[in-house]
């Protein structure tokens, strides 16, 4: 379904300076049909960049792929009209009633008024919003609106369709519940689907075979299970003071098989081959070092771990630091 071979995209920035961004720096996608694929990575890793590059929305500065059967640089009409694209936020008119919004969709695609209104009913009721026909959108709970986002992008039966964090900003039960929509689209109507998103817990529960990117490369590639099984032992983070963490760091280097010792703010995090032996031992050794700890976890090699052990750092950290960054710079602005 997807066959992409050193996709690269580079922006000038505008400002005092002459810099350049590598917003994707060469990246190998493959995907079959029937797969359902998640695209995991930190803010500002590339995700939306590659997504927009093989939806024909942006023109890669170099690479080629194909795309549901039709090459993405010499035929993007040919790919616009077989893949579905479902965007961060959406497109539809806050006035306009649901029904409307899909016949005008489905008007789009070239489908006659009455295959529209059809086709509109029929993927309304798919996805659960088909008692909403006359509402405005702009009425409906986030759940709702994401899954008429969903919809709309489903009115000419794609066998492809992309989205980009597709639960961003729903609620854990909202969630849940678009999750559901995902995996019948795959199970129900053979849909292929290949999604962007910064959720841990999502890429591990709805994804067949997870693509990490970070800094523009794509950093690992496999099933949620096979990518963990490639980290062996047990991961322990540990709260101190944050002038004590260099201390607990040794003390914690020092046990017996400790590895990827590594610390941020007030937490000294490394891998084990057993946490629950581990942890009495370096109670003691902080008890007689005179340090006091703060808080314990020590859990199963999770997808954090995964990137972790490629990165140095954590996929939760490298996020939230981005975010802060991000709002230093709105904030000079
Ligand atoms: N139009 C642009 N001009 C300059 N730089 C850009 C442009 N679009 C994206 N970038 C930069 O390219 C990098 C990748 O951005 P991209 O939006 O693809 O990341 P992302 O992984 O989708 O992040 P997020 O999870 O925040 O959506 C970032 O450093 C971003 O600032």
């Amino acid at each position: 379904m997807i066959k992409a071979r050193g996709l690269a995209r580079r922006f000038s920035a505008r400002g005092r300076t002459a810099n350049t961004v590598d917003a994707v720096s060469g990246v190998d996608i493959d995907v079959e049909a029937g797969e359902l694929v998640g695209f995991l990575g930190p803010n500002g890793a590339g995700k939306t960049t590659t997504l927009r590059m093989l939806t024909t929305l942006l023109r890669p500065s170099e690479g080629e792929a194909t795309v549901a059967g039709h090459d993405l640089l010499r035929d993007p009409a040919g790919v616009r009209g077989r893949i579905g694209y479902v965007a961060q936020g959406g497109g539809t008119a806050p006035e306009c009633p649901v029904a409307d919004e899909l016949e005008l969709q489905g008007r789009l695609y070239g489908l006659s008024k009455n295959e529209a209104r059809e086709r509109g009913k029929a993927v309304a009721a798919q996805l659960d919003i088909d008692g909403l026909d006359r509402r405005p959108a702009g009425t409906l709970s986030g759940g709702q609106r994401r899954r008429l986002d969903i919809a709309l992008g489903l009115i000419h039966r794609p066998r492809l369709v992309f989205f980009d964090e597709p639960t961003t900003g729903l609620d854990p039960q909202s969630r849940a519940n678009l999750w559901t929509h995902i995996r019948r689209l795959r199970e129900e109507h053979d849909v292929t689907v290949f999604l962007t998103t910064h959720y841990l817990e999502e890429a591990d529960s709805l994804c067949d075979r997870i693509l990490v990117i970070d800094g523009g490369r794509i950093v690992a590639e496999g099933s949620p299970d096979s990518l963990k099984a490639q980290v062996s032992g047990d991961g322990v983070a540990i709260g101190v003071d944050p002038e004590q963490t260099a201390l607990t760091a040794d003390l914690a280097g020092a046990l017996d098989g400790a590895r990827e010792v590594t610390v941020s703010d007030e937490l000294v995090r490394f891998r084990v081959p057993r946490g629950d032996l581990a942890m009495p031992e370096l109670l003691r050794a902080l008890d007689r070092a005179g340090i006091a700890m703060r808080s314990a976890q020590v859990h199963r090699p999770t997808l954090d771990d995964v990137f972790l052990s490629l990165t140095g750092r954590s996929l939760r950290d490298a996020e939230s630091k981005h975010k802060a960054a991000e709002k230093e710079v709105a904030h000079v602005a």
